[in-house]
């Protein structure tokens, strides 16, 4: 399938989830990821504010909060940048026309600051680690050079043996691979 028809496919998926089953999936790539050690030993790790249909961040940054790291979340720029700014409980954020809430203010944090990025996207390749994302190359862009640990977390309908859409030489493969178990609540 081409890169679109593909993402389409996925976010009907993703959007069809049951509510049971990703509260089961959720609560479980939670458990995988702070067991590991890329999560504890990261000091300044960075996230996105999760839409309704991507695995929920909300519980990830409060208990990143609670360890004392520091949360830092993506702004886009023009010519698909990406700048990556402080999250604190009094942040301002704005919705995107995309829908997407961002940082209203804040000072960039240098890419060499940020110990561990969690990446979102929409289908992942359990062999090679590759990602297909919503489509704006954000991601690929600032991963290009990016020297810390690129972690995932993915519900079961994400992950792939083998990446079903075309891997481009841009594409950034990703270091780690967090699947929701299996005997998580897959009914309802
Ligand atoms: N929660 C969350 N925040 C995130 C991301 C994400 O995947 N999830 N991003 C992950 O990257 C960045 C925003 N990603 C975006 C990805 C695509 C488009 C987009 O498709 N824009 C236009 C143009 C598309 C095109 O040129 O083909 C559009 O929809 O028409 C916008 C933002 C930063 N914040
Ligand atoms: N390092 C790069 N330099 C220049 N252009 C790039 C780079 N990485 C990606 N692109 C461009 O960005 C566009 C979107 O890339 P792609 O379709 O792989 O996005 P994606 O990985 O699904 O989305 P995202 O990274 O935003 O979640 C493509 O048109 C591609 O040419």
């Amino acid at each position: 399938m081409e890169k679109k028809a593909f993402r389409q496919h996925q976010i009907t998926q993703l959007s069809q989830l049951s509510e049971p089953t990703r509260q089961a999936q959720n609560a479980n790539l939670q458990q995988q990821l702070f067991a590991s050690s890329a999560w504890q030993q990261a000091q300044v790790v960075a996230m996105t504010i999760s839409s309704a249909i991507e695995v929920d961040t909300q519980p990830i940054i409060e208990a990143a909060w609670q360890a004392g790291k520091q949360v830092v979340i993506p702004k886009t720029l023009p010519h698909r940048q990406m700048a990556f700014m402080p999250y604190t409980a009094t942040s301002e954020l704005a919705r995107t026309k995309f829908g997407i809430l961002e940082p209203v203010n804040g000072t960039a944090v240098a890419k060499t600051a940020i110990d561990l990025i969690l990446v979102p996207g929409l289908g992942y390749s359990r062999d090679q680690h590759a990602r297909i994302g919503f489509g704006g190359g954000y991601y690929d862009r600032y991963l290009a050079d990016y020297p810390g640990v690129k972690l995932t977390l993915a519900f079961q309908v994400m992950a792939f043996d083998h990446a079903e859409w075309p891997v481009d030489a841009y594409d950034i493969l990703l270091d780690q691979l967090i699947v929701a178990e299996d005997g998580v609540n897959n009914g309802h």
